[in-house]
């Protein structure tokens, strides 16, 4: 199988591309070579690699600055991934996407089910969902992993930038009203490399497979914390002695409203697929 792999320098990509291997040929692709907010580049590199499955971690995610550049984030977080479903379906080919526990508005505090309404509270998360929904509607085989949180030991992300802050400074004021679930970028790639081998297999086997199973998974870690506790599990276990406080999202405010509970429920997933580890679990093996 021929795999067009995009972002492979962000965080999940850069892990896809290690466990995707094992799958086929692993076309990875960077902004250099095909840039999301350049559409006629992404259809004309994806009519010279005809993938049979494209697999798309590339997305704007730079939550604040999203604001003040609507235009930009939609083009890479909604009409490229729209483009390259209707390329896949040109191709016969499926798709892999990501999308995020920022399309829920997050006032309700119970765990997000798929099928639970959508409103998302800033341009970022209201541009994945747009891309989410130009997928589907393609009508091509698919699956598209909503995750949270995520983070890793390289990249851009909430763990780095703490323990960063942490070094530094001997206190850290840490938002407490906002609940969520930390995704290590590692679970996710492992995760959609289990899954689309399932997925190999049972079609090489006759089964329908995609048709069965295309759709909308949650994927994050179990168990859900804040981002003040999760900045203290991390200083805990980096051994740091940097105090952490408690803050209300008032007392740090950012250009982008951030929901209060987008807790997702990954029972779908766990139910037709594999485990899902424990955040903290998880946070101590990436920490190692
Ligand atoms: N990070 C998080 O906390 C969360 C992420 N997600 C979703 O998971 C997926 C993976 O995110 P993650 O790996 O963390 O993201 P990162 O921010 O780590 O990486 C983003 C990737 O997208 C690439 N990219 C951005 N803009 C363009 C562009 N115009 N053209 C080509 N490539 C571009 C980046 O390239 P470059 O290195 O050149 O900038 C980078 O490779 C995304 O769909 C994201 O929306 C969901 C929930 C949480
Ligand atoms: C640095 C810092 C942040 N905060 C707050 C700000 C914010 O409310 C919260 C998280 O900060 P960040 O800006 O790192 O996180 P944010 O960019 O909102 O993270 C999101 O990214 C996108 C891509 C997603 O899809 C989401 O799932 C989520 O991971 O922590 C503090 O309270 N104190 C601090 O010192
Ligand atoms: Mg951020």
């Amino acid at each position: 199988m021929k795999i067009l792999l995009t972002g492979s320098t962000g965080q999940v990509g850069y892990e896809l591309a290690r466990s995707l291997q094992g799958l086929g040929e692993v076309v990875a692709v960077d902004r250099n070579v095909m840039d999301l907010s350049n559409l006629d580049q992404v259809r004309d590199v994806i009519r010279t690699v005809r993938p049979q499955l494209i697999v798309n971690p590339a997305a704007y995610t730079a939550v604040d600055k999203a604001e003040s550049e609507p235009e930009l984030a939609y083009r890479v977080n909604a009409e490229a991934p729209g483009l390259m479903a209707q390329e896949a379906k040109l191709l016969g080919a499926a798709m892999v996407h990501y999308s995020t526990d920022y399309v829920f508005d997050g006032s309700d505090p119970s765990p997000r089910g798929e099928d639970d309404a959508t409103g998302p509270l800033n341009v970022y998360g209201a541009s994945k969902l747009a891309g989410e929904q130009a997928i589907a509607a393609a009508g091509i085989d698919h699956l598209i992993f909503r995750t949270s949180w995520v983070y890793g030991m390289r990249g851009k992300n909430f763990l780095l930038t703490m323990m960063r802050l942490a070094k530094e400074r001997e206190e850290l004021k840490v938002v407490a009203d906002q609940h969520g679930a930390p995704t290590w970028s590692r679970t996710i790639a492992d995760t959609t490399a289990l899954v689309l081998a399932q997925a190999q297999a049972q079609t090489q086997a006759g089964a329908d497979w995609w048709s069965q199973n295309s759709g909308v998974y949650h994927l994050s870690a179990q168990g859900q914390t804040t981002w003040f506790e999760f900045t203290q599990a991390i200083v805990e276990a980096a051994g740091l002695s940097c105090r952490v406080l408690p803050i209300g999202s008032a007392e740090y405010p950012t250009p982008a409203r951030r929901p209060q509970y987008s807790v997702m429920s990954s029972e779908r997933l766990v139910s037709h697929f594999c485990h899902l580890p424990d955040w903290k679990q998880a946070l101590h093996l990436c920490m190692g």
